[in-house]
């Protein structure tokens, strides 16, 4: 059953079309990567699925349905409740998502009531050292804040959590146990996953799906083996190339040359088509439509030959 659907999202910025008819589907206990590079849209789809889009953003077209509810259509008592029961949210910077002048117990407290236990909690998130709780946030490293910030975002055990690019600030080691801690409480709370990240290897190894985004638009959707293995969108297949990881298995080191575009508007035809060593006459200005390749969703005129 599907808990997230995103249908032909359109967000703007003064001047900036940010999402250009996005979709995309989390089902329930599902792990879903959400991969582009800077500027494709991720963390305006992300924040989206809460309605926490910054003052400025505008939206369009299309819908967020959360659990049977249409997100922006909702009256603000019911999306506070929507948010509480069903929704989690971790970001980048970990500091800036917590109380710096509160200490770490009792912004916990804050969230799960006067009784609650917090040292389970933080127990939870491997943080079992009492010095913690009594710690301001700036006394933590950028690893144990995360986990403060985990720790309260899954402490309602919430259906879905979107972790914006949650490891993004730590250094390598520190990330991984912090990725383990993340999909190891959500795998035991049942909750889905989306998570935001530059790192289709990465987000490939420890999702069940992967969402690939471009100009706005959720260009590949599928199970992750197949699209990082097989891709049919020729940008998700430069992405799967250009990989470090993907190099060290033998595939060949292929980046994307190019930049990634700022849209205004609505791209008349495939965003991608100025870098794309596929691109033919009616890429530019026929607009792909979603086709089934194989497992995955492709927005683009020649999927079918680029997954061949
Ligand atoms: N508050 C804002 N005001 C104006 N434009 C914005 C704002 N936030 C994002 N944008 C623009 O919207 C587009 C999408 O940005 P977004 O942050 O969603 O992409 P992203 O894929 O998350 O990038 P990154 O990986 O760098 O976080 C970009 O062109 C960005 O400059």
């Amino acid at each position: 059953m599907s808990l997230l659907t995103v249908r032909n999202l359109v967000i703007d910025y003064a001047g900036t079309r940010a999402l250009d008819g996005a979709d995309l589907e989390v089902a329930q206990g599902e792990t879903v990567g959400l991969v582009g590079e800077s500027g494709s849209g991720k963390s305006t789809l992300g924040s989206a699925v809460g309605r926490l889009l910054p003052r400025a953003a505008r939206r369009g077209e299309g819908e967020v349905v959360v659990a049977g509810e249409p997100v922006f259509d909702l009256p603000a008592d019911r999306l506070r409740r929507l948010r509480r029961k069903h929704l989690g949210f971790v970001f980048q910077d970990p500091i800036a998502s917590l109380n710096p002048t509160m200490r770490v117990g009792d912004q916990l407290r804050l969230v799960l009531g006067r009784g609650a236990d917090v040292g389970f909690h933080l127990g939870r998130v491997k943080l079992d050292d009492p010095r913690v709780m009594r710690a301001y946030p700036h006394q933590l490293s950028g690893g144990m804040a995360q986990r403060v910030a985990i720790a309260m975002a899954m402490a309602t055990e919430p259906e879905l959590l979107v972790a914006d690019e949650p490891t993004a600030a730590l250094d390598s080691q520190v990330r991984e146990e912090v990725l383990n801690v993340v999909f190891s409480l959500a795998a035991a709370a049942g909750t889905s996953i989306l998570w935001l990240s530059h790192d289709l290897p990465a987000v490939a190894r420890r999702c069940d799906r992967v969402a690939v985004m471009y100009g706005g638009r959720v260009v590949e959707a599928g199970p992750a083996r197949e699209v990082l293995g097989n891709p049919a969108h020729p940008y998700t297949a430069a992405l799967a190339g250009s990989a470090p990881a993907a190099a060290a298995h033998g595939v060949r080191l292929e980046p994307v040359p190019g930049r990634p575009p700022v849209l205004t508007g609505p791209s008349p035809g495939c965003a991608f088509a100025p870098r794309c060593p596929f691109a033919e006459e009616r890429c530019e200005h026929e607009r792909p439509e979603p086709v089934r390749v194989g497992k995955q969703d492709v927005l683009c005129h020649r999927a079918e030959e680029v997954a061949a």
